[in-house]
């Protein structure tokens, strides 16, 4: 635990920034944005709770504090937006030592760093016995563009910008063994558990593209963020289960295990959304030429809202289950 909370922010304060709209950042009552006119503004919070979100034995301090902030840029780049600011707050229980926080704000610094975001304020206080951040990002879309799940509709292509499940997987290895002993062979689920990588070149291309993609970040699974996307479109999804990318590092578990995870794992952060079939080949060639990954899962179709998956001849609902704080 830090010994004065005045003394320990100040030496986190940032040294330089990023963006020009800032007019203040940490230092007052509160942040000052001077929003540019053509935008729209972005705001999402999304917090990390130790034994629920992570433990000791399965993050870094630095890794907590690099996916605090990643979380939020998911978010942000799941409405096709540009990240730029982030807040955070943060409880201490006296267990944290001071090097464990300072290197949770390196992890936050270094993630601040690969997206240009600037640390604009926060809050700290003390826990009784659990380490709590929660982290605030502001962000920018251009007016009236924003990509949001209301507008999947009969005949669009339902598509994943990365294969899912991986999280899950690296999470069960450090569940089972701790992060010290990781092999090899499991380094790639265990850096997509521990640092995932917000896929904002993803929906910036489809913002830049077309004007009614939904857009959602799996962070609670992908049927979930299906059925998201589906209620709030009022529509069904069907998706082709020989579609569904099964990343080879997952060749080493069950198929039960990894079909488990491929649907319900969740913390994958990959985009899963709607296209219209027109603007399809065209986002295929962008995304290609940006080096980024595309899959074609399934069709969104008329009928009542659900979610179905199949396999062969055979066409299952594919349950609306994935992480749930309550259950
Ligand atoms: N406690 C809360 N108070 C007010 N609004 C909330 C609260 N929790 C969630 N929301 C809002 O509900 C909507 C869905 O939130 P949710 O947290 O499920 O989305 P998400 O961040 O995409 O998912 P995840 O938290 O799994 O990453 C968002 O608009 C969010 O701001
Ligand atoms: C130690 C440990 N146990 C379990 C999990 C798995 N987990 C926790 S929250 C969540 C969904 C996303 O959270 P939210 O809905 O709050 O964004 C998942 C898949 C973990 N990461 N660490
Ligand atoms: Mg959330
Ligand atoms: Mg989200
Ligand atoms: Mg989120």
């Amino acid at each position: 635990m830090p010994q004065d909370e005045f003394d320990w922010i100040q030496k986190h304060i940032p040294a330089s920034q990023f963006h020009a709209e800032l007019v203040q950042g940490i230092g007052d009552d509160a942040a000052v944005y001077a929003p540019p006119s053509s935008y729209d503004q972005l705001y999402c919070v999304d917090t990390l709770v130790e034994h629920v979100h992570f433990k000791r034995e399965t993050m870094s301090p630095s890794q907590i504090g690099y996916k605090a902030l990643v979380v939020n840029i998911s978010d942000i780049a799941a409405m096709g937006g540009i990240p730029l600011f982030y807040l955070v707050s943060i409880a201490i229980p006296s267990h944290w030592n001071d090097k464990e926080l300072d290197l949770i704000y390196q992890g936050m610094k270094e993630a601040g760093e690969e997206w240009h975001l600037d640390m604009i304020g926060g809050d700290t206080v003390s826990s009784p016995n659990d380490l709590v951040i929660s982290v605030t990002v502001g962000g920018k879309v251009e007016k009236e563009r924003a990509l949001l799940r209301t507008y999947a509709r009969p005949g669009d292509y339902v598509f994943l910008t990365g294969p899912t499940g991986l999280s899950a997987a690296g999470l069960h290895v450090l569940l089972s063994r701790g992060r010290h002993t990781v092999d090899d062979k499991e380094r790639i689920i265990v850096d997509a558990h521990q640092k995932p990588k917000p896929h904002v070149n993803a929906g910036r291309i489809a913002l830049q593209l077309h004007d009614r993609i939904a857009l959602n970040d799996v962070s609670d699974g992908l049927a979930s963020e299906l059925w998201e996307i589906a209620e709030a479109s009022n529509v069904s999804i069907h998706i082709h289960k020989d579609k569904v990318p099964v990343a080879k590092e997952l060749n080493m578990f069950p198929e039960e295990k990894r079909w488990e995870w491929i649907f319900f794992g969740g913390e994958d952060f990959v985009l899963v959304g709607t296209i219209p079939p027109y603007a399809w080949e065209r986002y295929r060639t962008l995304m290609k030429e940006a080096g980024l990954p595309l899959y074609h899962i399934g069709l969104v179709e008329e009928g009542e809202v659900t979610v179905k998956v199949s396999e062969k001849e055979e066409t299952t609902i594919l349950p609306k289950d994935g992480y749930n704080h309550f259950k």
